[in-house]
């Protein structure tokens, strides 16, 4: 059977539940597995035909180590992603020799118009390592720097991940 893989990188756990919940919208018809960044493979399996990949917004693009530093700063719980980001997991990531369909989805403060988006980035990224990108990247919102995700977030993400599941079908 099929799988697909989603990967995230998370802070706070805001971007870890939207990964969830996509993983959740994914399912029937494909495996999925749901992947924190520290442990996503460099190589992808063969069985993987569908990639997600979530991270929060830092600095208007992917986090970098001074970014995850600030954030393990402001942290009062426990941190999600404590090793590699996403942006470090990309750069080691092995460039797809066949069909693989892949998407990108961030976390990001709704205040006003804030440019950039780490899904942004990723898009890009993906492209360049020869993935078919199956849509636009697409931003979740939370209220502030810690969270929490906005009312309504959870369930958008699920009906996102439906639409990609009925779209990228093998
Ligand atoms: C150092 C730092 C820089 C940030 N920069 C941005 C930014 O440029 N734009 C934005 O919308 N949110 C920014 N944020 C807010 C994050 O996007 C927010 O913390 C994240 O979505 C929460 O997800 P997480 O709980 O998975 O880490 C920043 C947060 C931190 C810690």
């Amino acid at each position: 059977m099929a799988r697909a893989l989603v990967v995230f990188e998370s802070m706070f756990g805001n971007t870890r539940t939207v990964a969830e919940a996509v993983g959740a919208g994914l399912a029937g018809g494909r495996q999925v597995d749901v992947v924190e960044v520290a442990a996503a493979p460099d190589v992808l399996p063969d069985d993987v035909d569908l990639l997600v990949v979530g991270a929060p917004t830092h600095a208007f693009s992917l986090s970098r180590a001074s970014t995850r530093k600030s954030a393990s700063d402001q942290a009062t719980g426990e941190i999600v992603s404590r090793g590699r980001g996403v942006r470090e997991w990309l750069d080691a990531l092995a460039p797809a020799d066949r069909t693989v369909s892949a998407i990108a989805f961030d976390t990001k403060v709704k205040v006003g118009w804030l440019p950039g988006s780490a899904a942004k980035a990723i898009t890009k990224r993906l492209r360049r390592l020869r993935f078919t990108v199956a849509g636009a990247p697409v931003s979740f919102y939370v209220g502030g720097t810690p969270g929490p995700l906005l009312d309504g977030e959870v369930d958008r993400a699920t009906a996102w991940a439906r639409t990609i599941r009925a779209t990228s079908r093998t």
